[in-house]
């Protein structure tokens, strides 16, 4: 196992400290003076201990005003594998497309709007193993594949938006690291494809596809308007400032990280993003372990995720993290007037300078 600590620092923090104590951590490590937890329907708690699953629930309020609130419901969901990866390729999508939708169903009834999964959410993070051929069979077209088809169905039942974080293998049959966003009414609104791929250590990603050419779409939903970071992403400011300039309110960060690559600032990057362009942002990691033993020169690699997902206002605020090794769902009410509210009173829009950065990019790249 990667992570030393199977608790989540969430976790250690609630056990240890007193009401008191735990209040004044809440508010300046999380900045949580302004929202809380939300409540949750009377049967929600029992459905999910049934099932294992860890829920948690907050809102995020905005100062009242003369518009309406913009509230909507947000909900991530963190899971680990079913199967063995060794077991035939249909057999391991549907067992997690079963858990799954025992998921979705949840998220539907309590109400969310706009639910996202974790990167390639439907198969093992088989990547590092290097092999291709064996795993082909989870490639498919972004808007005529099984989890597209699986996932439609269930837009549609319970009303909801879902970004789902797949393997995409076009009609000319080049593969993408994709996420697809249905809309509500279970159509396929569009895709963007992974615009940083990872290159290093066990990740070795332009083994088996090439950097995204969809730019930074933003996607109007019928709840919001919303782009996806996926992953690697995280790590380039100019990616999420992207998503800003072309009017992201929500960005969703799907990934399949471990704690090696960076555990001590997963919860601070997808967090400053938020504060530095003025949008939620929401973080999904997978959990549990996946073992591959590769065929040609029969190695075992394994890995370990950390789960620890979370979601942060534009005003720097968060929650806590799920679970490092539950499968998860987390869910927040937002109000979307939140994000004009935080840009009026810190003025980092009016003081970008952008055509400053522009030009020094385009001089800088132009002697390159
Ligand atoms: N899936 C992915 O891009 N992983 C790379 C490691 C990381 O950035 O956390």
């Amino acid at each position: 196992m990667d992570g030393v600590l199977v608790q989540s620092l969430d976790e250690i923090v609630t056990n240890n400290l007193d009401q008191d104590q735990l209040q004044q951590f809440n508010r300046i490590y999380y900045g949580r003076t302004d929202h809380g937890e939300l409540k949750l329907k009377e049967s929600t708690p029992s459905a999910c201990k049934k099932l294992n699953i860890q829920i948690a629930a907050y809102s995020f309020d905005a100062d009242k005003e003369v518009r309406p609130p913009k509230l909507i419901k947000i909900g991530l969901i963190q899971h680990a594998i079913v199967l063995p990866t060794n077991k035939p390729i249909n057999e391991q999508r549907e067992a997690i497309f079963e858990k799954v939708e025992k998921i979705i169903q949840i998220a539907g009834s309590e109400g969310v709007q706009i639910l996202c999964l974790q990167e390639t959410w439907y198969m093992p993070f088989f990547l590092c193993t290097r092999e291709i051929k064996e795993w082909e069979d989870f490639a498919e077209l972004a808007h005529d594949g099984p989890s597209f088809h699986f996932l439609s169905k269930l837009a549609t039942k319970y009303n909801l938006v879902i970004v789902s974080p797949i393997l995409e293998k076009d009609e000319a049959g080049v593969w993408w690291n994709t996420a697809v966003v249905i809309d509500a009414d279970g159509k396929y609104l569009g895709k963007h494809r992974k615009n940083h791929l990872p290159s290093v250590g066990s990740f070795n990603e332009t083994t088996y596809y090439s950097p995204g050419n969809t730019g930074h779409p933003v996607f109007a939903t019928k709840f919001a308007k919303i782009a996806v970071n996926i992953c690697y992403g995280r790590h380039h400011a100019l990616n999420w400032l992207m998503f800003a300039i072309n009017g992201a309110e929500v960005v969703f960060n799907p990934a399949a990280t471990i704690s090696k690559f960076g555990e001590s600032f997963w919860g601070i990057e997808a967090r400053s993003a938020a504060a530095a362009n003025g949008y939620f942002t929401c973080s999904i990691n997978r959990v549990g372990t996946e073992d591959f033993i590769t065929k040609g020169d029969k190695k075992t690699v394994s890995r370990n995720y950390y789960g620890s997902s979370y979601i942060t206002a534009p005003n720097g605020c968060r929650t806590p993290g799920l679970s490092k090794s539950l499968d998860g769902l987390l869910i927040a009410q937002v109000d979307l007037n939140l994000n004009r509210q935080v840009r009026d009173k810190t003025g980092y829009n009016l003081t970008s300078r952008l055509e400053m950065y522009a030009k020094e990019l385009n001089d800088t790249l132009s002697k390159n």
